[in-house]
């Protein structure tokens, strides 16, 4: 693991990390804010996981984490969004290839080699901080923004015991029925629909749901309101009485504005579960 940068942050360290990739096949970057508090031993861990177009980059400046992080001493993990570089496949769009993970294990060519974003966020990364940085890999929390909080959900619902909560901004929340989904899913997982369930958060809930608590907000003004599938996620959530909070936040769109506005209620949500 190579360090990037490292910068003082709100009594704590808020740093950019490379490494050799195993299940992406490429150098990675990452980034992690550590609080004060890890001085004196492991704290625990959220993750945030970025929407399409991103990098790691994008949250850690622009989501407003880390002083939430540093009052409840929490570290913060902010991956990539994809494998990159020359020799990864990639498309002119921008809602597939570099930048566009969708958190799957491409089984499809060109994406097959490199984009295993389920194995690289499941496994590798968190072995990675586990075994580098002070931190209680047993207290874990998830977060994310649109693709990323369809990342987050299905990441919550498909490793029971992992994450102790769950949340999410503005999540794509039924990809298998959204061009925000139907595309992506054909392009990595193959056309045959029985693969893409596993990645969809209202037919995860639908079937299995999270143990444990969850937080949504999703703004009444987002401009890609109509590919997210909110009420999809909120009837299943309803009809298995999901403990869980889905709020509608009147005039807020897709940006991070909207997700800097509602950081320290996520962030003090999972310090509850984190310190329960
Ligand atoms: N370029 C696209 C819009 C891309 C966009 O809005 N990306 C969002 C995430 S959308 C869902 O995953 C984002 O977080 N962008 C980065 C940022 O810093 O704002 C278009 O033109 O439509």
């Amino acid at each position: 693991m190579k360090t990037l940068s490292q910068n003082r942050c709100f009594g704590g360290t808020q740093g950019v990390y490379s490494h050799a990739s195993d299940a992406c096949g490429v150098d990675m970057t990452f980034g992690l804010f550590v609080p004060e508090e890890a001085a004196l031993g492991p704290v625990p861990v959220l993750w945030f996981l970025s929407g399409l177009t991103c990098t790691h980059e994008n949250a850690m400046i622009k989501a407003g984490m880390q002083g939430w992080a540093a009052e409840q001493g929490i570290a913060v993990v902010f991956p990539d969004t994809s494998p990159r570089g020359e020799g990864v496949a990639n498309d002119d769009a921008f809602d597939l290839g570099q930048g566009a993970g969708f958190y799957v294990n491409a089984t499809q060519a060109p994406w097959a080699p490199h984009f295993r974003m389920w194995d690289y966020i499941s496994r590798e990364l968190p072995d990675l901080i586990g075994a580098n940085f002070a931190l209680d890999m047993d207290r874990q929390a998830i977060t994310g923004h649109s693709m990323g909080g369809h990342g987050a959900l299905t990441l919550a619902m498909g490793l029971p015991g992992r994450f102790r909560s769950v949340s999410a901004f503005a999540p794509i929340c039924h990809p298998t029925q959204s061009d925000w989904g139907r595309k992506q899913f054909t392009a990595y997982l193959g056309a045959d629909e029985s693969a893409w369930a596993a990645h969809d958060a209202t037919l995860l809930m639908k079937d299995k749901g999270f143990d444990g608590p969850v937080l949504i907000d999703t703004g009444t003004a987002d401009q890609f309101g109509d590919l997210l599938g909110t009420e999809h996620l909120a009837a299943a959530m309803a009809a298995r009485r999901q403990d869980g909070v889905l709020r509608l936040q009147k005039g807020y769109d897709h940006s991070y504005f909207f997700i800097a506005t509602f950081m320290e209620d996520h962030v003090d949500f999972h310090a509850q579960a984190l310190y329960a």
